[in-house]
């Protein structure tokens, strides 16, 4: 049965990048996959500026409003690197935490979809039939950390 999440406080709102699971990631604590998300944008563009803001931003909303600022200028690679930056930061959190990584091992081999109704790259956008580019992150991620747990129990 496909699982579908979206809001932190709704059924597996662990899956968000919004949930309150901080990660390290090259010596820097950010409090959420969002706020790394967001701030990355910006990395080596004439608005890097903004990062430390994102970074201190008080919650994922806040750093999702200030990374989303339309008169700002992204990176220039941002569309060839976003999902891999994605892909790094949900594998940190789901390493990092033990209880999620729990829930996220025992959805087994159901499809995990966002179920957000204003975006079809990251979710399933309203009609369902989006990219669901978060969903096949965490699978893929999933996937990654059964490989590396049993590699564990096999060398213990
Ligand atoms: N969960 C969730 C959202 N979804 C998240 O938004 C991010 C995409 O942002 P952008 O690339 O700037 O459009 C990505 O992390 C996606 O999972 N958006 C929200 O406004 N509220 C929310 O609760």
């Amino acid at each position: 049965m496909t699982i579908y999440f979206y809001k932190v406080w709704q059924p597996y709102g662990c899956f968000s990048n919004f949930s309150p699971h901080g990660i390290h990631i090259q010596g820097t604590y950010w409090p959420t996959v969002e706020h790394y998300y967001q701030a990355q944008k910006f990395v080596g563009s004439i608005d890097a500026v903004i990062i430390p803001l994102i970074h201190a931003a008080a919650t994922p909303e806040e750093a999702a409003a200030l990374g989303r600022c339309s008169t700002r200028q992204l990176r220039r690679d941002w569309d060839l690197v976003k999902t891999e930056i994605m892909r790094e930061a949900v594998l940190k959190k789901f390493i990092t935490h033990i209880d999620i990584r729990e829930v996220l091992l025992k959805t087994g081999d159901e499809i995990l979809v966002e179920n957000s109704p204003t975006d079809s790259f990251w979710g399933c956008g309203a009609n369902r039939a989006g990219l669901n580019h978060l969903g096949k992150t965490l699978m893929s991620v999933r996937e990654e950390i059964r490989n590396l747990l049993s590699l564990t129990v096999t060398y213990e």
